[in-house]
């Protein structure tokens, strides 16, 4: 069996559909590969193979993270389509942190809902600097040319946007119809063309650190018979070859990576940025997880304890109605890990819900940190915090 191997003709970059429940992310995804694959850029995707684990299907809403790969003219995206049901926002988290750009998408018939805040509330703590506004439904939300509720839709999205620091009067929203576009009309076709035009100009191509050595977050681990392990996620710094040496964090084991591959292509090199499946010489499947770190040999140290700035979240943004204090224990999202906590908050003592505060933190395994690393903070199913690393002990 012999695949074509990918090439490298374009610069890459990652970027996702975000946004409230039902309003319309996998449809639009859907609508994007359908769109570019006849312009004679990519293959289509459509609705059922974008979700597609059982429960999805019979649930009828996106739980994990799917990703898809399309091309622009001059780029080459990996997508990935964020579930928006507030169950599965810790995928949304894990999804976020490797996003280069997003879009978030708003139903112009419901405006913003819970997970639209949210979203972009997460989306900020962990590192995405860039939005576009997919004003989805547009078909559905005016009659004729009267478009005064799409307007204050509009508006809203862009004051929300302001609020998380986004500046909301510069993101461009593009008002598009998923579905319609899905069924070949012209006119929504169209706002999907003007949607991607906006991606391609307004996310920047974001600096990649590859002369740092290899880091990869875990995303999925899976076996490939006859092959062995396999663990897929996004390269955030390096560059690493068929051949090279690996240790994985976490699992404690040092092996070779013998395999590489990215949207079923193979590659001899991968770089900062690639979302990629990594092949592990003699590791065992149940040894590898999630939240774990492949990195060269080495290269980090990791740790439990830090310092970080904390958002408590307000209760109008999904998050707690009663204070925190000293010795609270909710998990800790960082990169695609999810680990428990001791929160020490100091002579603060106390953290109400919209406080800024300074707290250090003891995890219960230890992951690789640095300054300036995002994560968020959840206790029961929601998301209770979002912060920053800024120093570790
Ligand atoms: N009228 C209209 N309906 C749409 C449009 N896009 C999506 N829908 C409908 O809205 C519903 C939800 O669409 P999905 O694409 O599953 O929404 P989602 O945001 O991916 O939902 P989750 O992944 O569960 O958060 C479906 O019934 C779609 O057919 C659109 O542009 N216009
Ligand atoms: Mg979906």
């Amino acid at each position: 069996m012999s695949k074509t191997a990918y090439v490298r003709t374009k610069p890459h970059l990652n970027i996702g559909t975000m946004g409230h429940v039902d309003h319309g992310k996998t449809t639009l995804t859907a609508a994007i590969t359908k769109v570019l694959a006849e312009r004679g850029a990519g293959t289509f995707v459509p609705f059922d193979r974008i979700d597609r684990a059982p429960e999805e299907a019979a649930r009828g809403i996106t739980i994990n993270i799917a990703h898809v790969e399309y091309e622009t003219d001059t780029r080459h995206y990996a997508h990935v389509d964020m579930p928006g049901h507030a169950d599965y926002v810790k995928n949304m988290v894990t999804g976020a942190a490797q996003l280069d750009g997003a879009i978030l998408v708003v139903s112009a018939l419901d405006g913003i809902m819970p997970q639209t805040s949210e979203h972009v509330l997460l989306a900020r703590q962990v590192g995405v600097d860039h939005i576009v506004v997919a004003l989805n439904k547009a078909d559905a939300a005016d009659d004729g040319e009267d478009t005064v509720l799409t307007d204050l839709v509009e508006l809203e999205v862009r004051e929300l946007l302001t609020a998380h620091g986004y500046g909301g009067d510069s993101v461009p929203v593009v008002r598009v119809s998923g579905l319609r576009a899905l069924e070949g009309d012209p006119r929504w076709t169209a706002s999907i063309e003007a949607l991607l035009d906006a991606v391609d100009t307004y996310v920047p191509m974001p600096e990649r650190y590859l002369d740092a050595p290899f880091l990869l977050s875990v995303e999925n681990v899976l076996t490939i018979t006859g092959r062995g392990t396999v663990v897929t996620g996004a390269v955030e710094r390096g560059v690493i070859r068929v051949g090279d040496r690996v240790e994985v964090l976490g699992a404690d084991v040092e092996t070779v990576v013998t395999g590489l591959e990215t949207f079923g292509k193979p590659m001899a090199e991968a770089q900062a940025g690639d979302n990629v499946a990594l092949l592990l010489r003699g590791v065992a499947r149940d040894t590898v997880r999630r939240g774990h770190v492949v990195a060269a040999p080495g290269s980090v140290v990791p740790s439990r304890r830090f310092t970080a700035q904390v958002y408590v979240l307000s209760a109008k943004e999904g998050g707690r109605t009663t204070p925190v204090s000293s010795g609270y224990r909710p998990q800790f999202y960082i990169r695609t890990a999810d680990v428990v906590g001791d929160v020490d908050l100091g002579e603060a003592a106390v953290a109400r819900p919209g406080d800024r505060v300074t707290m250090t933190v003891e995890l219960g395994r230890e992951v690789p940190l640095e300054p300036g690393l995002g994560f968020a903070i959840r206790e029961g199913g929601r998301t209770v915090g979002a912060g920053t690393v800024t120093a570790v002990r």
